[in-house]
């Protein structure tokens, strides 16, 4: 299998690093404005393969050395201001790097899964779908997957239970709008108790979690690489996993044209399912919420993606 890594900062490096231990392919390929930093990436990951039992060739390059990838991931960003930590603020500057980007990295690996990463990542995942013709089933977003690993770690400390055993999702926006879906966290058969409050505060301070790993240590890499080295590795043996990940809805409780979080299954040939659990009317309203904010930035960067450099 070969995976592409488009930018090779905090997140694209690790996650880079992530797929060399793990041996998420036959074939690395680091690809960064900076190419000098993508080919000393490239060696040290080299000596990296040379340690690992899985072996893995690891290079650098240009978009036409990412032809026929896999899987490609995309990770540039400009970057955030440390002093507002605000996804949304990211929009229209990473409006046009997926813009620049996207089109030729599509038409390199047509067939591939491109996984967006960067940030507002709903947003990115819409615009990614705006710029290029690839099928909405080969376009995700690394949305909420981090938030609801989180959510459920905190649950299980609270229950006293491995975090594997208790199914919990963080839906719609990976950002201020998400939603807990607690209607239907569940541990061994038996749905959590809906007046569980403690559920509700981790919710808050998931939602929260991410800018504050930002705010302590300016970057986020750890968790989010280690997530989306899941989704390769369920993409590469074709697992079929159920995971929350950015995806276009269309009729998806009456939400149209916006990318947000909600259950998939992933496989070999990208999203083969959109799963569509029955949430209480609240949490409908607050998906419904969230999809309005994402439209709005979609609206908002619209008219970047349509720039005639196209
Ligand atoms: N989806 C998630 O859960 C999640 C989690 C963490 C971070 N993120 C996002 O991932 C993105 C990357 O974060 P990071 O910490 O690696 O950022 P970073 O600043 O460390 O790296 C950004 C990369 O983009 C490249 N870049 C910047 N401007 C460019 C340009 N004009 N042209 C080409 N390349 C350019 C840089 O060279 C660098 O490789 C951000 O948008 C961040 O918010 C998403």
């Amino acid at each position: 299998m070969k995976v592409t890594i488009v930018g090779t900062g905090h997140v694209g490096a690790t996650l880079a690093y992530v797929t060399v231990l793990e041996g998420l392919a036959d074939q690395l390929v680091l690809i960064n404005r900076d190419r000098q930093k993508a080919a000393g990436h490239a060696l040290d990951l080299q000596h990296t393969a040379s340690l690992v039992r899985q072996p893995i060739r690891v290079s650098s390059g240009e978009i036409s050395d990412s032809a026929k990838s896999d899987v490609v991931v995309f990770t540039i960003s400009v970057p955030m201001d440390p002093a507002h930590p605000d996804r949304r603020a990211l929009a229209a500057g990473n409006a046009v790097l997926v813009r620049e980007w996207l089109p030729a990295l599509a038409e390199a690996s047509p067939d591939a899964v491109f996984l967006i990463v960067t940030n507002p990542v709903d947003v990115m995942t819409w615009a990614a779908l705006q710029v290029t013709d690839l099928p909405v089933d080969r376009v995700c977003g690394v949305g909420t997957l981090v938030d609801s690993a989180r959510f459920r770690a905190m649950m299980s400390e609270e229950l006293g239970i491995h975090p594997d055993d208790i199914r919990a999702y963080i839906l719609g926006e990976h950002g201020q709008s998400q939603v807990a879906a607690i209607s239907l966290a569940w541990v061994g058969g038996e749905p959590i108790d809906q007046s569980f409050e403690r559920a509700r505060e981790f919710a808050r301070n998931t939602t929260d979690s991410g800018i504050e790993v930002f705010r302590l240590k300016g970057y986020t890499n750890f968790a989010v690489a280690k997530a989306t080295a899941l989704v390769i590795e369920a993409i590469q043996h074709d697992q079929r996993h159920t995971m929350p990940l950015s995806v276009l809805l269309n009729g998806y409780c009456g939400i149209d044209d916006v990318c947000l979080s909600i259950p998939v299954v992933i496989g070999r040939a990208g999203i083969t399912r959109r799963l569509r659990p029955k949430l209480t009317p609240d949490e409908v309203a607050a998906f419904r919420a969230s999809a309005d904010q994402v439209r709005q930035n979609n609206q908002q960067i619209s008219p970047i993606l349509n720039d005639s450099l196209r």
